[in-house]
């Protein structure tokens, strides 16, 4: 089994996350202009008044001129938050706020959470049906069961756009993705697999509903509630549950695990012990998917019979079997195709989807980030959320199986565009993130904070090493272990921590750098003060005596002062200009943006070799690159002496073969937007530019930093690219979250 990558974190860092910056995980943004006047009169009054007139008259149009198309409603009362139970309304809210923004992250789906302070049913009812216009879908959540079925049921047939609740029918397609492979696994038929349901509720009725309509059968299926085995005759039972009634003398959860195939888990942490599992059929399989805490650990499952297949609903072990992998995929199929509802066609097409992709061949950056122990196999079951491809493969089965079951309202007429559009809809760079983050679980490194007496780098380190993406190696004096005590850590001493005055390593690490700086006007003792004194230079020595394989730094220093220590004693990796990235990364687009850092004025070969470096990280990021050379003239107009050096940067690559698109000299407006582009027919891009090569340092790093200030996307680095060493210097703004994102692109060869 490969080891569990349990994620830590406490409880305080849980709500700092929720508290940082603007509280919360959403925020609206303005998909038009909003600066001008003229803009307002559009946006809002008299402007507005056109459509409103338009959708008055005909009500389809308000998909095309409302954001409904791409909106969906997370509805909860709060009845059955996870498996915490009935906190209410209020306290519902971070995990709707959380299923929107994964809406969002998944499958650029809008969504807004709504809390209804109500367990009355139809109150409910009315307050979501009167919602409809609102919306082009509705899913419900953590609403508990049996009230769950009848809101459902009510509103699907009041509304006409689809109503979905994730916790039934998102959950079933999941369990019935990963129960189709791990019986093919395990050599089992669905006809014949007995299969324990522990769990009454809203998930576990419809997970139950779905295996059998697949095939499962019902006298092979016994449901336990907290009170045990479900029974025919039992008087204590809803009408959902009663459908389940089993026709045997069992009568507790041991008793039914006897011999059993499978467990299917949708009740509360704890709930299944270790000697019921190795009271199951030989290869048992065990879904344990209360969460946040499963019914079973992994490991004391395994340890129980280690020839179990087992998933949990979490994303920290292997196997996650979590709605997640489901929802957004299916609502952006059935939002494309306008379907009226979420039907079963739609819900199997998921499912069958879904348990293909995890037998389909791992794509290699798949397998990059996971290792190797990640094709099909009974620690791969399920695919990762973060897969790029359930963007294309699910919501086209879902909009095909809404299609041929006559729900779809707008057909897709060209399946294979409709694949391309879904593909470019998700920015790549965000999956190449989370993978990036996976890769470093899978193959954790040493990465060297030099900075440990920051509170910020302390924090950092600290999310690296709970995250379980590698070891932090901390330099500081003694107090750092008081300082991460300080911090919450309950264990402090685990934390590798160096003390310049005090390590053993101090007289090799004096050597190696008196002999390195020798030749060049110091003495032996300047080498010892350096080590002594300077937290980079200890660092970056460290690093150089393979004492760890990474190094973050830039907190306490300007860029340039840190970049002059490091460079006293790591140099640039044979042929290569040392120099920065700085990335920019939207919802749909990513830019990199190159020299932002280092070289002042680059010549034409250093610009080459920076545009060629740029553009293999482009490519590690997973962008196809498209090379501009910038500058504030197009093609000579207007002339100047400045372009000199970017016509020899082009000509030089011109001479390389270098398998990417340049292009230059241009303006950002002719690189950035096509209409400007299509004024220069010759231009060699096929679409605008995604590398930006900066003439020098004065408008590259004033770019960078502008943008940073006032730009709205996201912005990653500088990352800084060509040293023989994975080194990497932080602004001195860092957030801790961004230093570890530094940090796993340094340790995962990324940023280099
Ligand atoms: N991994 C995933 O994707 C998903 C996981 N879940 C998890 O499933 C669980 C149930 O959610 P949901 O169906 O929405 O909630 P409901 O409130 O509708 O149902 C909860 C059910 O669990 C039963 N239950 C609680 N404790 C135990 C126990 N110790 N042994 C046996 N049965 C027990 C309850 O029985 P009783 O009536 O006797 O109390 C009830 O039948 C939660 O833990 C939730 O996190 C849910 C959806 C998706
Ligand atoms: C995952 C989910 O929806 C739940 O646990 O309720
Ligand atoms: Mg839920």
């Amino acid at each position: 089994m490969s080891e569990p990558t349990n994620v830590q974190f406490s409880e305080r860092e849980a709500l700092l996350f929720h508290s940082e910056g603007r509280p919360g995980k959403i925020e609206i943004v303005a998909s038009k202009p909003m600066a001008t006047q003229r803009d307002l009169a559009l946006a809002y009054s008299p402007g507005v008044a056109v459509p409103v007139r338009a959708i008055a008259d005909d009500p389809a149009t308000a998909y095309d001129y409302t954001a409904k198309g791409n909106l969906v409603a997370v509805i909860s009362n709060g009845t059955a938050i996870l498996g915490l139970g009935n906190l209410g309304a209020l306290a519902s809210k971070p995990v709707m706020e959380g299923k929107a923004v994964l809406f969002k992250r998944f499958a650029d789906v809008d969504s807004i959470d709504i809390e209804l302070k109500t367990e009355d049913v139809d109150r409910f009812i009315d307050a979501v049906e009167l919602m409809e216009p609102s919306f082009g879908g509705i899913n419900l959540e953590d609403i508990k069961a049996p009230e769950c079925f009848i809101i459902e049921q009510t509103l699907r047939e009041r509304m006409n756009i689809p109503v979905f609740h994730d916790d039934q029918h998102g959950t079933a397609i999941i369990v019935a993705a990963g129960l189709i492979n791990a019986c093919l696994l395990t050599g089992r038929a669905l006809s014949e697999v007995k299969i324990v349901v522990n769990g009454a509720g809203a998930a576990a009725i419809a997970c139950t509903e779905l295996v059998k309509a697949m095939g499962v059968r019902h006298d092979n299926v016994i449901m336990c509630d907290r009170t045990g085995v479900i029974y025919q005759g039992r008087d204590d039972v809803n009408q959902w549950q009663s459908a389940h009634a089993a026709a045997t003398d069992r009568r507790t959860l041991t008793e039914a695990l006897h011999g059993a195939d499978v467990f299917l888990g949708l009740s509360a942490a704890g709930a299944l012990q270790p000697e019921m599992v190795k009271d199951m059929a030989p290869a048992p399989i065990i879904f344990a998917m209360a969460n946040p805490e499963p019914e079973i650990r992994p490991e004391l499952a395994k340890a129980a019979r280690p020839d179990a297949i087992v998933a949990t609903g979490r994303s920290d072990y292997p196997n996650q079997v979590n709605n997640v992998i489901g929802f957004p995929f299916i609502f952006r199929g059935a939002l494309d195709v306008r379907a009226t509802a979420v039907n079963d066609e739609m819900k199997i097409a998921a499912a069958n989807a879904i348990a293909e992709l995890a037998r389909a061949r791992v794509p290699e950056e798949v397998a990059m980030a996971y290792g190797v122990q990640h094709s099909f196999g009974p620690e791969y079951i399920i695919p990762a959320p973060f897969d790029p491809r359930l963007m294309e493969l699910v919501p086209s089965a879902v909009a095909r199986a809404a299609m041929d079951s006559g729900v779809a309202t707008k057909p897709i007429l060209d399946m294979e565009a409709y694949r391309q559009t879904l593909r470019a809809r998700l920015n790549p760079t965000t999956s190449v993130l989370s993978m990036a983050y996976e890769g470093a679980r899978a193959h954790p490194k040493r990465v060297l904070f030099a900075e440990g007496e920051e509170e910020v780098v302390l924090r950092a380190a600290i999310a690296f090493k709970e995250g379980g993406y590698g070891t932090p190696v901390l330099v500081g004096r003694d107090d750092v272990h008081d300082r991460l005590r300080a911090l919450g850590v309950t264990r402090p001493e685990e934390y590798e921590v160096h003390n310049s005055r005090t390590s053993d390593m101090v007289p090799r690490m004096v050597d190696f750098l008196y002999q390195r700086l020798q030749r060049r006007g110091f003495l032996r003792r300047d080498a010892e003060r350096m080590i002594n004194q300077d937290r980079n230079t200890f660092g970056a020595v460290m690093l150089q005596l393979g004492e760890a394989d990474a190094m973050i730094t830039g907190i306490t220093r300007t860029y340039a002062q840190t970049f002059r220590d490091v460079r006293r004693v790591i140099d640039p990796a044979a042929g290569r200009v040392p120099f920065g990235i700085h990335v920019l990364v939207g919802q749909s687009h990513t830019v990199f943006m190159a020299d932002t850092t280092i070289n002042e004025r680059p010549s034409g070969e250093e610009l080459a070799d920076i545009a060629e470096q740029t553009a293999q990280v482009a490519r590690r990021m997973g962008h196809e690159p498209r090379v501009a050379f910038l500058s504030y003239s197009t093609f000579g107009n207007p002339d100047g002496h400045w372009l000199d050096n970017l016509r020899d940067g082009v000509k030089a690559l011109d001479g390389r073969q270098v398998g990417f698109e340049y292009e230059g000299e241009m303006a950002p407006d002719v690189a950035l937007n096509p209409k400007q582009m299509a004024n220069f027919p010759f231009a060699r891009l096929s679409g605008p530019a995604n590398v930006l090569i900066m003439p020098g340092l004065q408008s590259a790093n004033i770019s960078a930093k502008l943008l940073r200030e006032l730009g709205g996307d996201d912005m990653i680095g500088p990352m800084l690219i060509g040293m023989e060493k994975p080194v990497q210097i932080a602004p001195m703004t860092s957030t801790a979250s961004e230093l570890v994102t530094l940090a796993v692109l340094a340790a995962g060869g990324i940023a280099r």
